[in-house]
């Protein structure tokens, strides 16, 4: 945690021991809500030690690199290289057994920059990479500018902790990918478990407006989030029933579709045809997105009245605001032109096939399914090109007038258009509907929006500036947990060594203090001082190891100890030493 109080600014209250007259304590400046605390328990995922994704057809039962290694979370990759002995196996490896005990020891070796264990791995690794002396990192490293003008108060709270929003939408995020799946439980069907229902029109037997009465695909098709057995991931999968693969090589074009990585698409992992759903069905395996809804659903769905300010409910506007209706246009732009340059077509460009998987962020869904599913009988990719940008004309019109009826009356829907928007907005459709001269294509369209392409790369690098400054904010946490972690196995050790007085005696006595300063301090009434800048502070110049000097003083009042955080540092560490040996 990095603090945004500048050291002038903390005046950590004397620790006064209850019933002793010492001199009152001077109130502590920036005091954070002591609710901050009960923040939900974090639970750590380990998504980046997950293995490469094997498609089915590659999987091979046994095979190592889908075996878990708990190592390789912690071993990063220029590490690992580095600490290859002559068997090749990395120092790591062979440390395994020692795993939780240089984790906790990382601070030990050295201030490493990137807090990430390096120095504990190996004593030639220390050797050899490079260090850094970046006390300031650990202590106060200020607000960015663009958080610079709240108040000093707002500032101490939003300084040590992500936004609380922020924080909910991620835990929200997080709850989403296991909700309804418990591993390795419920029914498996090749190689996939669990197969909860996404679909909230499960099994929708009417068709949505303007759709074949088959449905999208003129196919009955289900969503489910799964797991997977190999790598323990979370898919979406989308069931195609009924379905007869015409060919194996119409699963060929997932292939090149594989390929493909777009921030505006979603990515497709395999297909496969099963047997396990009790018809022959055909599966997609798409990334799965924690919390997406539909564009349709979004935006078309009827929404709950809102407060107005006269203090009445009225209905809420559904007008998509001018900068978010561009935004979505030149991301779906980027996706048509990402699978063009690839020899492909989107040919999902549709209202209720376009995610939204974030603030105004959109990724087009179910990518590949028209080639496979129409694999005998499709028409000219040219053809398919040209209807993406048909399709994106008539999204515009759909979204600028939030109805799928306003395909229907041009004319009209036009002029709404033109009323509500900017006359770029209608031009561009204008250029979609047109006739093809010999043809149109994707660069054409984003030479026409070049400006808000503009607007919309500094909205998004604003946005980006927020969310560093959000990381900025947890930077230091794992630091700090490692140090209270090692208070925990030394502070009240009933026994160490044969000697039951170990944890009170030597040097463990002054832990023992320090914890009392930093969070048994009472108030000149005899209250407890619950503040949490204090103990942050405290901690973060106790994992520095600074010179810098405080008073410890006894429970009964009786003896004062001056001592450095550089020299209580040494002495937790020493402790956690002894316990780890
Ligand atoms: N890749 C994905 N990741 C996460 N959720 C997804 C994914 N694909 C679909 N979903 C969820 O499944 C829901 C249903 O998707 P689907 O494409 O069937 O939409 P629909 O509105 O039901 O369309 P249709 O009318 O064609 O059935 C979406 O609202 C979304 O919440």
């Amino acid at each position: 945690m990095t603090s945004a109080l500048s050291s002038q600014h903390v005046h950590a209250p004397v620790f006064v021991p209850s019933g002793s007259a010492a001199p009152s304590p001077k109130p502590a400046q920036a005091r954070l809500p002591t609710d901050l605390v009960n923040a939900p328990v974090f639970v750590p995922k380990s998504s980046a030690a997950a293995p490469a994704f094997v498609p089915a057809s590659e999987r091979k039962v046994g095979s190592s690199s889908l075996a878990f290694n708990p190592t390789a979370e912690f071993v990063p990759r220029s590490a690992a290289s580095q600490t290859e002995d002559s068997t090749g196996q990395t120092e790591a490896t062979s440390h395994a057994q020692d795993y939780d005990a240089h984790y906790l020891d990382a601070t030990d070796a050295g201030l490493d920059y990137y807090g990430n264990g390096l120095g504990a791995l190996s004593a030639n690794a220390a050797q050899t990479r490079f260090t850094r002396q970046p006390l300031n990192y650990h202590l106060y490293a200020p607000a960015l500018p663009h958080v610079a003008n709240l108040t000093p108060q707002q500032q101490a709270v939003c300084g040590f902790f992500m936004s609380p929003t922020l924080r909910e939408d991620l835990h929200l995020k997080s709850d989403a990918i296991a909700q309804g799946i418990s591993p390795g439980e419920g029914t498996e069907i090749g190689g996939y478990w669990g197969f909860i229902p996404l679909d909230t029109n499960f099994g929708r037997q009417t068709p949505r407006e303007g759709q074949s009465p088959k449905g999208f695909f003129g196919h009955k098709t289900w969503v489910y989030k799964a797991g997977h057995e190999a790598d323990g991931r979370y898919y979406a999968l989308r069931r195609v029933e009924n379905f007869r693969l015409p060919h194996e090589a119409a699963l060929t074009v997932v292939e090149k579709w594989r390929r493909i990585a777009h921030p505006n698409i979603v990515g497709i992992r395999e297909a496969y045809t099963t047997h396990g759903f009790g018809d022959s069905s055909l599966i997609f395996v798409y990334d799965f997105h924690p919390l997406a809804s539909t564009l349709h659903d979004h935006h078309l769905l009827p929404k709950p009245p809102v407060m107005r300010p006269n203090g009445r409910l009225g209905p809420a506007s559904t007008q998509i605001p001018e900068r978010v209706l561009w935004s979505y246009i030149i991301q779906i732009s980027s996706a048509i032109r990402a699978a063009h340059t690839a020899g492909l077509a989107l040919r999902t460009v549709e209202i209720s096939k376009i995610l939204l998987t974030g603030k105004n962020r959109l990724r087009v869904n179910c990518c590949s399914m028209f080639d496979v599913l129409r694999f005998e009988n499709d028409a000219s990719l040219e053809m398919q090109q040209q209807e993406d940008l048909f399709d994106l004309g008539k999204l515009i019109v759909t979204l600028g007038c939030t109805s799928l009826s306003a395909v229907h009356n041009l004319p009209r829907s036009l002029d709404h258009l033109s009323r509500q928007y900017s006359n770029d907005i209608k031009n561009l459709v204008l250029f979609l509907f047109g006739k093809p001269e010999p043809r149109k294509n994707i660069d054409e369209v984003l030479a026409m929006i070049g400006p808000r392409l503009l607007d919309d790369l500094n909205a998004s690098q604003s946005e980006n500036d927020l969310l560093e400054t959000e990381l900025m904010r947890e930077l230091e946490n794992a630091r700090l947990v490692r140090l209270l972690c090692k208070f925990g196995f030394i502070n009240e050790r009933p026994e160490f060594d044969h000697d039951p007085r170990w944890s009170e005696t030597g040097d463990r006595y002054l832990i023992k203090l320090f914890r009392d300063y930093v969070f048994h301090q009472v108030e000149e009434h005899g209250h407890p001082v619950v503040d949490l800048s204090h103990v942050l502070t405290c901690l973060n110049k106790l994992d520095a190891g600074v010179d810098e000097k405080m008073t410890l003083v006894s429970r009964d009042g009786q003896s004062c100890l001056i001592v450095s955080y550089r020299d209580l540092k040494q002495a937790v560490n020493a402790a956690f030493r002894d316990l780890a040996r």
